[in-house]
């Protein structure tokens, strides 16, 4: 039931009006109140309606149409007040529950994006940013889907440069790592090189030896930088598999150091660069963005410089109107000359990149560490949790791990995509909370009766028309979500469902068919926002 198309679709039924989906989104609220209507569409923001005689022939319209969900329009200071045929409009929100035909599409055509999302460094373990770039990123792409458009997941994964050339040195000396947690051996490798350099400058000069050999593709020092990401990417692979996150295209960094040397001949031919020694230096005309550095010495290539042939490589395959990259916000100068670079390159479509940035991300309010100081992986992570939720509620291992997965996404994606966020293991699983724990615990255990000859009561308490009235707006909830890239909105929707339903059933003002209604909606929400929860309807 979208209440938004139903509105569009009688407005453009005239051959008066023929209204932009997105001018109407914008202009429409289910007010939060339903007591003085139940849409409220604001002409001032119509760029069709300008004159007083607009807003008239508008009203008429909508009257003439005589549309059955509609069962009053007036006209009121700019404003069309709706109301509406609340038992028709509820019946056709048990439908949808029923059939789980969510029509949540608000944009007439459909469009095309690629998430640049997850994109971790192999060598090394995977942190909280890279965690909430993942689970963010898949949000964000179901939403997108949800919506009616497709999209490409794509993972970045940064394989190359001087650490590869550091670690190759550090395996060399003191050995691969073992088998249990490669990548926190790799980082402890990476550690132990720093320490050790402070004392045998020899250690930075056969890096730097090494990295030339891995420039020029030397095959032996290839086979020994392939068998560390190789390693390594075994390990991202369980957390993908656990989150059930898929990628359309996984590319290393490694495979645009040759497309690299091409975007800088680019650059230097364009006349925007300057060579200061060995350096070639982009400087902006904007005083705001700082000068970006696209090599520093003869062949080499720059995490900008492969990020640029990237984009352009993205472009070539997708041509997706939106290209976004979700990845931590110390990057934001990164995005702003990247996309900048490739302005002044002529490249018309660099308008459709977006950095949709990360903020600070910590587990007890620090990085994965535990109390010893011991690095944490992310795998480690989901496990921690689970002891903590089968310790304290006696579920299974595998309920425990379901639940302990939902917990880390939905905490990771209810807050806006800037705030801090920290798993705190005292707090993310208590129950009756704004936790992804309270929300999977509610829809998995809330009894339903019977579902095949449900319908909604005759007359709808007024409680139980705010809670449907709210589920109506799902639609634009999700429109803005995608607006701002904010998973958020959808996280604190399913809240704001949850707590009203829960106020509903205290007051035994619930009704099998809103129960209905709620706990399928809340399961879709969960869905969408990437939540493992079980397909069967609660107990009967
Ligand atoms: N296309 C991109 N730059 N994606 C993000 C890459 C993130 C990078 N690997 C990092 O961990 O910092």
């Amino acid at each position: 039931m979208n209440a938004f198309k139903l509105v569009h679709a009688v407005i453009n039924k005239s051959d008066q009006f023929q209204l932009e989906m997105s001018d109407l989104l914008s202009a429409m609220t289910l007010t939060v109140s339903s007591e003085t209507a139940d849409i409220v569409i604001d002409l001032k923001q119509i760029p069709a309606v300008t004159t007083n005689h607009d807003e008239q022939s508008l009203l008429e319209v909508i009257q003439t149409a005589q549309d059955s969900h509609i069962q009053n329009v007036i006209l009121v200071n700019h404003q069309l007040l709706i109301s509406l045929d609340r038992q028709l409009m509820s019946q056709e929100l048990l439908t949808q529950a029923k059939t789980e035909e969510w029509d949540l599409q608000t944009s007439e055509q459909s469009l095309r994006f690629t998430v640049d999302m997850s994109s971790p460094n192999l060598g090394r373990t995977m942190t909280l940013t890279h965690l909430r770039s993942t689970t963010v990123g898949e949000a964000l792409s179901l939403m997108i889907e949800a919506a009616g458009h497709k999209v490409y997941r794509l993972n970045h994964i940064g394989d190359w440069g001087m650490a590869f050339a550091r670690l190759i040195v550090a395996v060399r000396r003191w050995g691969l790592p073992d088998d249990d947690n490669p990548n926190i051996g790799y980082s402890k490798l990476q550690h132990h090189f720093y320490e050790e350099s402070e004392f045998n400058p020899e250690l930075d000069i056969e890096a730097a030896v090494v990295f030339n050999q891995l420039t020029h593709k030397d095959p032996k020092v290839m086979a020994e930088w392939k068998q560390i990401c190789e390693i390594s990417r075994k390990r991202f692979d369980d957390v993908y598999d656990l989150m059930n996150v898929h990628f359309t295209s996984e590319t290393g960094e490694s495979a645009y150091t040759e497309a690299a040397l091409e975007v800088k001949q680019q650059l230097v031919d364009s006349n925007i660069t300057s060579k200061e020694l060995d350096a070639i230096i982009v400087h902006f005309p904007e005083k705001e963005i700082p000068q970006a550095l696209i090599q520093t010495g003869e062949n080499d290539s720059l995490y900008l410089t492969r990020d640029l042939a990237a984009a352009i490589d993205r472009h070539e395959k997708f041509h997706a109107d939106y290209n976004w990259y979700v990845v931590g916000n110390e990057q934001a100068t990164h995005f702003i000359q990247l996309k900048r670079i490739l302005e002044m390159l002529g490249y018309d479509w660099a308008n459709t990149i977006s950095h949709l940035g990360i903020g600070f991300n910590s587990y007890q309010g620090r990085r994965l560490i535990n109390s010893s100081g011991e690095l944490i992986s992310v795998n480690g992570l989901f496990n921690k949790v689970a002891r903590r939720i089968m310790e304290t509620y006696q579920f299974s291992e595998e309920e425990a791990l379901r639940y302990s997965l939902g917990t880390i996404i939905f905490e990771s994606v209810k807050y806006p995509r800037l705030d801090h966020f920290d798993i705190d293991l005292s707090t993310i699983i208590a129950n009756e909370q704004y936790n992804g724990f309270s929300l999977m615990y509610y829809v998995e255990t809330f009894s339903l009766y019977g579902e095949p000859n449900l319908s909604v009561p005759q007359r709808l308490s007024k409680e139980q028309w705010e809670l449907l009235h709210l589920i109506l707006a799902y639609p634009q909830k999700l429109a803005q979500g995608l607006q701002s890239g904010e998973p958020s909105e959808l996280a604190s929707f399913a809240y704001e469902i949850y707590l009203k339903h829960k106020n509903l059933v205290s007051q035994e003002n619930n009704h099998p068919s809103i129960d209905y209604i709620v706990i399928k909606t809340l399961k879709n929400l969960l869905y969408v926002l990437n939540i493992p929860v079980k397909d069967t309807i609660g107990r009967e």
